[in-house]
């Protein structure tokens, strides 16, 4: 029988490093791809270098492809402009929709490949995506955007293994060692130390203003409103306060935040726009995580066209536009939209 053609992409990273190995032993044709995608100095020289000794030693090809428009297009422009509205942006899940699992799905019809895998943790039957086995590093948050048509195309090695096996493979292999020893990766790929030191290239974020209370009486003053996300509590003075304060609310207009007490971050309901979902339903009760890394909430959802009403049966603090809402029905990934 002739044997199935996989592309995968490779980072360079040690996870798709031996997914690689992964899906050669599991028997698969493979090809690799090295995607440019953001215009770090310097980093694509370190990464694609990587990326080559991985694809070398596992013997597979490598293409490079240079995606830097289209990733400053769809992710990086967005994300500057998202914090210029005052609101948190979510870089990754556009990334997967337009990168990962857009252009690269297209790269993929290019040569040949019946299938795309990338070493994410996340699993899938098929037809849904799942939660990894390894919850210490699920990613299924990450991807509720991207088109559900990919999906039966995809493969994800890692779905079903912990990290710390991944990294005790390449460490016993010899060859590999060194992808186990290299630091891990950032959480956005983009940003090696904070946010705020990557836009202050492209933007004067450090233009001081009015901190406010609920009732709109000038309390403090803070750096700059692009400074802060909402549930922040430091980096802002609030003049005269005993108890800690916590950024409420964002006003580019007039670069000023609100800013009030912990239980005044309690939010019961959540509009979303921008809808992705893997099922057909329009009204149904679920679960939804409201930020990566936070326990799912039991939820009644109810779409009404382009946008879905959220009720949420406890409350959550802190909820930030521009952060994805994603459902969950156990650990099988529903889909989500964007905080309004
Ligand atoms: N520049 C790239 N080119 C090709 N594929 C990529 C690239 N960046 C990430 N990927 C794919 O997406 C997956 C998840 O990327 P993520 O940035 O979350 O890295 P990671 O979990 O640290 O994985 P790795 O250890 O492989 O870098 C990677 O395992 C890889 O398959």
């Amino acid at each position: 029988m002739e044997k199935k053609k996989v592309l995968i992409g490779m980072s360079g990273g040690v996870d798709s490093t031996v997914t690689t190995m992964l899906l050669k032993e599991q028997g698969y044709e493979v090809e690799g791809v090295y995607m440019k995608l953001h215009s770090k100095p310097g980093y694509h020289e370190i990464h694609q270098a990587r990326a080559q000794k991985a694809a070398d030693f596992a013997g597979v090809k490598l293409h490079v492809l240079d995606l830097q428009q289209q990733f400053n297009q769809n992710v990086f422009t967005p994300f500057v402009e998202t914090y210029k509205a005052g609101r948190t942006p979510n870089p990754c899940a556009l990334c997967n929709r337009t990168m990962k699992f857009g252009a690269l799905a297209d790269f993929a019809d290019k040569v040949g490949a019946d299938y795309l895998a990338t070493g994410h943790y996340i699993k899938t039957d098929g037809h849904f995506l799942y939660q990894a086995e390894d919850d210490t590093k699920d990613q299924s948050y990450f991807l509720f955007y991207i088109d559900k048509r990919i999906v039966p195309r995809l493969i994800f090695p890692l779905g079903e293994r912990k990290k710390t096996d991944i990294k005790a493979y390449a460490a016993s292999v010899e060859g590999l060692e060194s992808f186990a020893s290299q630091a891990e990766s950032s959480e956005i790929c983009f940003v090696e130390t904070t946010y705020a030191d990557v836009l202050k290239d492209y933007v004067n974020i450090d233009q001081p203003g009015e901190v406010l209370d609920s009732d709109g009486n000038v309390v403090g003053e803070h750096k700059g409103y692009m400074h802060y996300t909402i549930g922040k509590r430091k980096g802002f003075t609030v003049h005269g306060a005993h108890e800690p304060h916590f950024v409420l609310e964002i006003k580019p207009e007039t670069n000023q935040i609100v800013v009030g007490k912990k239980e005044d971050l309690e939010i019961w309901d959540v509009t979303i726009g921008n809808i992705n979902l893997f099922d057909e339903r329009s009204e149904f009760d679920t679960t939804v995580k409201l930020r990566y890394r936070t326990k799912a909430v039991p939820c009644h959802v109810k779409i009404e066209g382009e946008k879905a009403q959220i009720k949420l049966q406890e409350p959550v603090l802190g909820v930030a536009a521009g952060q994805a809402a994603v459902f969950y029905d156990g650990d099988k990934l529903i889909g989500g939209g964007w905080i309004e």
